[in-house]
C-alpha cells in the first residue's frame, strides 16, 4: 500500500509567560539540549515523516536555522518560518507552508516526549479517520466550575481525556477548517481538533499518547522533565 506522505509541524513561537524565564521554554535545556530538540529530533527519525516544518518567532528565525536545524543535523526541515499572536495562528502559518502532503502532524514544540510509536499510532489512526489526537484517560476527577467557582457538574472520569499533541489529520481537512474558522472569533480556540470539530462534521478519534508526553509550561514541569531523561 501507498504510503500518504506526511508533514510534522513544530511550533516553537509561543512565548512562555507560564515558565517566567527569560529565555522562551522551547529554547531552555533538559538534559543538556534545548526542550525544541527532543520533538523534532523525533520526527527527523521517524520513517513516517518526510518534511519538518518549523514554527518560531520572526526575530528567532536564524537562531532555529543555526542553533537547531544545522547544529542538529535535522535535515527534513523544509522551512523555518515566523508564527503568530496566538497557537492558531502559528499553525496556520505552518499549514500555508505545507507542499503537496497528505497528512499534517500538529505538535507543541513544548512537548519533548513524543514517540515514534506514537507517530506510528498516529498515522495508522488518520489514515482511517482522517482526524485524530493524541491524549491520555484522566487519571483524576474533574469537575465543571460555575462562574462563582463552585462545582456545577463532575462528568463520568471514563469518558474523561486530557488531550496532547501531536494532533494529525489529513490535509485538506485541517486546512479547509482553518481557513473556514479564521473569519470567525478563535479567542475560545485552545487545541486543534477544536477547529476541526466546530468547522465540519468530521468525527475525531482519541489515540492513546503518553502519561510522560507532557507539556512544558510551568517551572516544575522542568524538574519533572529532567527526572523523564533519566527515567
Ligand atoms: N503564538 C504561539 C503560542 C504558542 N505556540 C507554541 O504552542 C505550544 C503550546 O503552547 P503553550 O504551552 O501555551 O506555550 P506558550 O504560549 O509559549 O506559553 P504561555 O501560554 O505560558 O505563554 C508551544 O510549543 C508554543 O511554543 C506558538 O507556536 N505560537
Ligand atoms: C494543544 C494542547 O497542547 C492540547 O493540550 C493545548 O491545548 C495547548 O494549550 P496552550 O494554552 O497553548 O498551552
Amino acid at each position: 500500500m501507498e504510503q500518504g506522505r506526511c508533514t510534522a509541524i513544530v511550533l516553537a513561537a509561543g512565548q512562555g509567560k507560564r515558565m517566567h524565564s527569560k529565555i522562551q521554554k522551547q529554547f531552555l535545556e533538559i538534559g543538556g539540549k534545548p526542550i525544541l530538540y527532543y520533538s523534532m529530533e523525533c520526527f527527523q527519525k521517524s520513517p513516517l515523516i518526510q518534511d519538518i516544518i518549523l514554527v518560531t518567532g520572526e526575530d528567532m528565525i536564524s537562531y532555529c536555522q543555526s542553533e537547531i536545524v544545522e547544529k542538529y543535523g535535522f535535515t527534513k526541515v523544509c522551512k523555518v518560518t515566523a508564527g503568530g499572536k496566538e497557537r492558531y495562528d502559528s499553525v496556520y502559518a505552518g499549514l500555508l507552508c505545507c507542499q503537496d502532503t497528505d497528512y499534517v502532524y500538529i505538535h507543541d514544540g513544548a512537548r519533548p516526549f513524543v514517540t515514534e510509536e506514537m507517530i506510528q499510532r498516529g498515522y495508522e489512526a488518520v489514515k482511517r479517520t482522517n482526524a485524530c489526537v493524541m491524549g491520555m484517560p484522566s487519571k483524576d476527577t474533574v469537575k465543571l466550575a460555575d462562574p462563582s467557582g463552585y462545582i456545577k457538574e463532575t462528568p463520568d472520569r471514563k469518558i474523561v481525556w486530557n488531550i496532547q499533541t501531536p494532533q494529525i489529520f489529513s490535509y485538506d481537512l485541517i486546512r479547509g477548517a482553518y481557513e473556514s474558522i479564521r473569519k470567525k472569533d478563535m479567542s475560545n480556540v485552545t487545541d486543534d481538533a477544536m477547529v476541526v470539530e466546530q468547522e465540519t462534521g468530521t468525527k475525531i478519534l482519541l489515540v492513546e499518547g503518553s502519561y510522560q508526553n507532557i507539556k512544558i509550561t510551568t517551572p516544575e514541569d522542568l524538574a519533572v522533565a529532567e527526572a523523564f531523561l533519566r527515567y
